[in-house]
């Protein structure tokens, strides 16, 4: 990955000093300023180049529009649920988080809330601030031998388990996509939820907020458990429905709840957390010395590596970088944009084109066919507007504009390359380059395959014209009138229909409407 360029970056919630003493010893310019609203937040963003922020700040689709400078979006703790991530996406920035900064605390808050319910804990200390001495209300129930439900079998998930199995509960569990064998090895069995429900004194949920997740536990759901079931959500408001719990605690199907997280938060319905069965915190899952410093840390160092072209840890939504650290990569993903570039130039039509194909060649390439269509994109689709395709949003772009794009490598071929073909009408357009000591390099445009590949830097001049022995002095003549020098001269050896020709330039053309005479199709582009 090349280095991306970051000067300010706004905070806009309190996190831990070390993450702004971070970046600032890296040369990186921070303001701070928690509490923002929306509007003051899009009225700002436009002036950074990045952002850091919590749960709190919601970095809605208006708010990423407004940032007309923004590569990275950082993300000091687990869930980007605040982040518009799709909108992110198609604007080329990269999202990040810090997923295991706050895992412990987050699992130990929840191991709080658990053993609170079992011994109302809560509840009794209220009372004797009251003034009471109450030893008959807040009878309790031991955890050792019940059975703890976990759902959602991650790093938290996980975390959790093994604390509570020190109590001596019995885990079980569901993840659809953590393996049964591997939750095996930490104590968890795991089993569908509909077996789940039933058995379970206790359920906990750890998973993120989605679709699938949302309203896990329903009032079908609830009615599944065991009377009196206890549960606790420090994952995400709305994995259990808020209204079915309250039925649920009203009657008696549900024995207690604890609450760190809410659908709203602050919550303006207090009906929850003013129910007696219920405990609730705002928010406090990861609100531990330990897990901020750590959460500031790890997202200032991984924006410094990201800056400095060194690693990309935490990116939620630029898996297409992964693969770009080498400087290697870097001359590939040039010559993707450049021929990406040359296409487009060369494209006659002026329809938009509709499908690309992108074939890349040799074993050194195998891994890099991602990397290797986006770049191409890339070139294909800059054309000085607003949108500004990069490697992260290449293919969103593609997508939004109808563009059908394939990729494949071709196995068994010794030789890197890589083939571009594009259809404009009907038309296919076809280009195939490589890399030749660090400097990519041109070899064949729309069957003419040139006998001196064509350098792809600088002012390049595309033409299509009927094969002459007075070409190259006509043009020769006709760039020293228009006051242009020469820099190259690449002609094709072999081609199937009219030749292409690449001519270097030291400046470039003016005009391209004189050349008419000389020429079917010309092209010019700075690369
Ligand atoms: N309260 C807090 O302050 C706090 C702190 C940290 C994390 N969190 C939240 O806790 C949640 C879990 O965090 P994590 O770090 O363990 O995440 P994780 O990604 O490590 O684990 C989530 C697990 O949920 C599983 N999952 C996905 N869909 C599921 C479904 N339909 N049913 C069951 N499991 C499903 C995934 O396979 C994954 O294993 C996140 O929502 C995160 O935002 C809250
Ligand atoms: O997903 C998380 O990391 C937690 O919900 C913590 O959120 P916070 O950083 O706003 O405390």
């Amino acid at each position: 990955m090349a280095p991306i360029s970051i000067k300010r970056i706004l905070i806009s919630e309190s996190v831990d000093s070390c993450c702004m003493k971070i970046l600032q010893e890296n040369g990186i310019q921070v303001i701070e300023k928690p509490n923002m609203n929306k509007d003051d937040l899009i009225a700002e963003i436009k002036d950074y180049d990045g952002l850091v922020v919590r749960s709190a700040t919601k970095v809605t689709a208006d708010v990423i529009n407004a940032a007309s400078n923004l590569k990275v979006i950082g993300r000091a703790g687990t869930g980007v649920d605040n982040v518009d991530v799709d909108a992110s996406t198609k604007k080329g920035i990269i999202v990040m988080n810090t997923p295991s900064g706050n895992t412990i605390s987050a699992a130990e808050l929840t191991c709080t809330l658990l053993m609170s319910l079992s011994r109302h804990v809560p509840q009794a200390v209220m009372s004797m601030k009251a003034g009471n001495w109450d030893r008959k209300k807040f009878m309790g129930a031991e955890m050792y031998g019940k059975i703890l439900g976990i759902v959602g079998l991650g790093r938290i998930g996980k975390e959790v388990a093994s604390r509570m199995q020190s109590f001596g509960m019995k885990t079980i569990g569901y993840d659809p996509i953590t393996p049964p064998e591997v939750t095996a090895s930490w104590g968890v069995e795991q089993m569908s939820l509909e077996e789940l429900w039933p058995r379970c004194d206790y359920i906990t949920v750890h998973t993120p907020l989605m679709p699938s997740t949302t309203g896990l536990l329903n009032d079908a759901t609830f009615a599944k458990c065991k009377k009196g079931v206890k549960v606790v959500n420090c994952a995400r408001g709305g994995i259990i429905d808020e209204a079915a719990l309250l039925r649920a605690l009203e009657s008696g199907q549900c024995g207690g709840a604890g609450l760190d997280v809410f659908v709203e938060e602050p919550p303006k319905d207090r009906v929850l957390v003013n129910h007696p069965n219920v405990i609730t915190c705002p928010h406090l899952g990861a609100s531990t010395k330990e897990a901020q410093a750590r959460c500031g840390q790890d997202i200032a160092l991984q924006i410094v590596d990201m800056v400095k072209g060194k690693c990309l840890v935490g990116a939620v939504n630029a898996q297409v970088l992964a693969s770009t650290f080498s400087p290697e990569s870097h001359q590939w993903i040039r010559l993707g944009e450049a021929i990406g570039a040359v296409l487009k130039s060369c494209t006659t039509s002026k329809q938009p084109f509709n499908q690309v194909q992108i074939t890349t060649q040799g074993d050194s390439l195998k891994a890099s066919s991602s990397y290797m269509t986006s770049a191409v994109i890339v070139g294909l689709l800059t054309d000085g507007s607003k949108s500004r395709p990069n490697l992260v949003n290449a293919l969103s772009l593609a997508k939004e504009s109808g563009i059908t794009v394939t990729r494949n490598h071709s196995e068994g071929l010794t030789e890197s390359a890589c083939v571009v073909e594009i259809s404009v009408n009907g038309s296919c357009y076809r280009a195939t380059g490589s890399v030749q000591g660090g400097v990519p390099i041109l070899l064949e445009l729309n069957r003419s395959v040139f006998r001196q590949p064509v350098s792809l830097t600088g002012n390049l001049l595309f033409f299509k014209a009927a094969s002459s022995p007075l070409l190259l002095s006509s043009l020769t003549g006709f760039l020293a009138k228009a006051g242009v020098e020469m820099e190259s001269f690449s002609a094709p050896t072999t081609c199937i229909g009219e030749p292409w020709y690449c001519v270097g330039l030291a400046s470039l053309l003016g005009d391209l409407g004189a050349l008419k005479p000389l020429v079917q199709e010309a092209a010019m582009l700075s690369v």
